[in-house]
């Protein structure tokens, strides 16, 4: 087989989990009489951690503001968290075909790199009954985050596969610079969250459209 692991990205690539980030961080914004933000530029947002997230909600755009008070982004944070914890889960759902193409994948090594924290991430796999098809899950508050190399190498350590015969799944920039960093090969997807961004500018080795286009590039001898 030309892979043996398959690294997955979590949010905008396995689960739609947008509409819970935007209730809580509305919630957030709300209790710190901040102006409500649309769904549309939380999707925007995502994909850079917990706390990227938040302080681009303060700021009211994808460039944090360099004025941001110390004191309010850790109080924001903390009731983000709060939020969040109840949140997570209640309206996020699966893309189509996830389910069928991690059955299919059965009998691949497969690991999770996502820079969700890690609570978050457990409840969030927890509900959706993912945790199971993981060996391994890396979460955004164990190492450094993507676009980092280091949870991509970690996991190839971890479950003992050369970098060069892992892939990486993911719907972001993070995702293809991570694994560029990492000199693993990357299939791009869609239909996540791009952060406007148009994902073949990054040069990923695939771009596939569909959850299912990416099990004959998975299982390619
Ligand atoms: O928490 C985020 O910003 C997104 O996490 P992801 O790495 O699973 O896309
Ligand atoms: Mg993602």
């Amino acid at each position: 087989m030309k892979y043996d692991l398959a690294l997955f990205d979590l949010d905008g690539t396995l689960v739609d989990s947008v509409y819970d980030l935007y209730i809580a961080l509305n919630l957030t914004l709300s209790d710190l009489a901040f102006p409500i933000v649309s769904q549309r530029l939380v999707e925007s947002w995502v994909g850079n951690g917990i706390e990227v997230l938040v302080k681009r909600a303060l700021s009211g755009e994808m460039q944090i503001s360099e004025h941001l008070d110390k004191v309010l982004s850790d109080k924001a944070f903390t009731l983000f968290y709060q939020h969040y914890e109840q949140q997570v889960g209640e309206y996020s759902v699966l893309y189509q075909h996830v389910e069928t193409g991690l059955a299919a994948l059965r009998g691949m090594p497969k690991a999770l790199i996502t820079n969700k924290d890690r609570l978050f991430t457990e409840k969030l796999l927890d509900k959706l009954a993912l945790t199971s098809h993981f060996e391994l899950i890396i979460c955004g508050d164990d190492m450094a985050k993507k676009p980092s190399a280091e949870p991509l190498l970690f996991a190839c350590n971890k479950l003992n596969v050369e970098p060069s015969k892992a892939i990486m799944i993911g719907d972001s920039k993070s995702d293809i610079l991570a694994a560029n960093a990492a000199k693993i090969d990357v299939i791009a997807l869609s239909y996540g969250y791009n952060q406007g961004e148009n994902l073949k500018d990054y040069n990923p080795q695939y771009l596939c459209d569909n959850f299912l286009d990416i099990i004959p590039v998975l299982t390619q001898r």
